[in-house]
C-alpha cells in the first residue's frame, strides 16, 4: 500500500473523497489506526490533556512531542504523520526552525502550528527549507487563556472574515494542509471551497475535506469535559478496530459529523 502524502490528500480533495485523521501517541494504537485505513495520524499536543492529565495543552514540551512522535513513527506503514509544535516553541522564526528540526528528525512528515497572520513568515521559511506545514486556525487551544475558554470562534461577521483571510494567507505562504477547529459549519464550508489545499475539520461541520478527532474521544475514555463535536464509536461497536472503521465509514459516507456535532 502506498504511503499517504500531501499529494494523496490533494487528490482526495479534488475527487471529493472525505478522509480521516486521528491523534495517536504510541506505536500500538498508531499501527492499529494505520492498518484500519486512517489516512493521517497526529501527535497532538492534546497529549497534555489526555495522557498527562493537564487542564490545557500549555505544559507540553518539544521533548514530549518528540518522544511520542518517535513512538508513533514505529507503528506506521501508510499514514501521513503530523507533529504539533508545542506552546511557545515557535514564538520566533529561529525558534520555529529549531523545534521543527527536532520533530522532523523524530519522524514527522509534517509539522502543525497554531496561528494566523503572525505565522506567515515562519510558514514560508519552513516550507522553503523542506518542512511541510499544516496550519491550525479557529479555536487554537494554545490560546485558550486569550479566548477565556475553549470557545467556538468566528461567530460574528468580522471574526469569520478574519479567519477566512488567515486561511487564504496561510495557503499563499506555503501551508499544504489546514486544520480548522470549532467554527460554524458555514464558515468551514466557505474556507474549504476557497482553498486549493485540503482542509481538516474538528467541530467544523461536515463540509471540510477531512475530519480529525482525538483518539480518546473516539474510544470514549476521555475524562473531564468531552467536546460536543466528538463521538464515542466504541459504544456502538465494542471493539477498538471496529470503532475506528465506523469512524472512517461515517466520515466517508457523510454521516459524521451530524447536526449534534456541529456549530452554527
Ligand atoms: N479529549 C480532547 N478532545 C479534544 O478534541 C481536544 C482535547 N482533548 N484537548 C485539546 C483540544 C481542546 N479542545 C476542546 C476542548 C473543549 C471544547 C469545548 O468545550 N467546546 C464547547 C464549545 C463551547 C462553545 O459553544 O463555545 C463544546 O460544547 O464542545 C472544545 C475544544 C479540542 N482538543
Ligand atoms: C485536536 C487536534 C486538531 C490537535 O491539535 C491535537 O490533538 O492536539
Ligand atoms: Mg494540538
Amino acid at each position: 500500500m502506498s504511503k499517504v502524502t500531501t499529494s494523496t490528500l490533494m487528490k482526495f480533495k479534488q475527487e471529493g473523497k472525505k478522509f480521516t485523521a486521528l491523534t495517536a501517541y504510541d506505536a500500538s494504537f498508531a499501527a492499529a489506526f494505520d492498518s484500519e485505513g486512517v489516512d493521517v495520524l497526529l501527535v497532538g499536543d492534546s497529549l497534555g490533556m489526555v495522557l498527562q492529565g493537564h487542564e490545557d495543552t500549555l505544559p507540553v514540551t518539544v521533548q514530549d512531542i518528540a518522544y511520542h512522535t518517535r513512538c508513533v513513527r514505529r507503528g506506521i506503514s501508510r499514514a501521513l504523520l503530523i507533529a504539533d509544535l508545542p506552546f511557545m516553541s515557535y514564538a520566533t522564526v529561529e525558534q520555529t526552525m529549531t523545534t521543527a528540526t527536532a520533530l522532523m528528525q523524530a519522524g514527522a512528515n509534517m509539522v502543525k502550528l497554531e496561528g494566523g497572520e503572525w505565522l506567515l513568515e515562519s510558514v514560508k521559511k519552513l516550507t522553503e527549507r523542506g518542512v511541510p506545514v499544516c496550519a491550525h486556525i479557529g479555536l487554537t487551544p494554545q490560546s485558550v487563556h486569550v479566548f477565556g475558554g475553549f470557545k467556538v470562534q468566528g461567530r460574528d461577521a468580522d471574526n469569520a472574515q478574519r479567519i477566512l483571510n488567515e486561511a487564504k494567507a496561510l495557503e499563499a505562504a506555503g501551508a499544504q494542509l489546514l486544520v480548522i477547529e470549532c467554527i460554524p459549519a458555514s464558515l468551514a464550508k466557505a474556507i474549504t471551497e476557497a482553498l486549493t489545499i485540503p482542509v481538516i475539520g474538528i467541530g467544523a461541520g461536515k463540509d471540510t475535506d477531512g475530519q480529525i478527532l482525538v483518539m480518546h474521544d473516539v474510544l470514549g475514555i476521555s475524562s473531564g469535559y468531552i467536546p460536543r463535536f466528538s463521538k464515542n464509536y466504541l459504544k456502538q461497536t465494542g471493539e477498538i478496530r471496529a470503532a475506528v472503521r465506523a469512524f472512517i465509514d461515517e466520515v466517508a459516507d457523510g454521516s459524521f459529523p451530524g447536526p449534534e456535532h456541529t456549530f452554527n
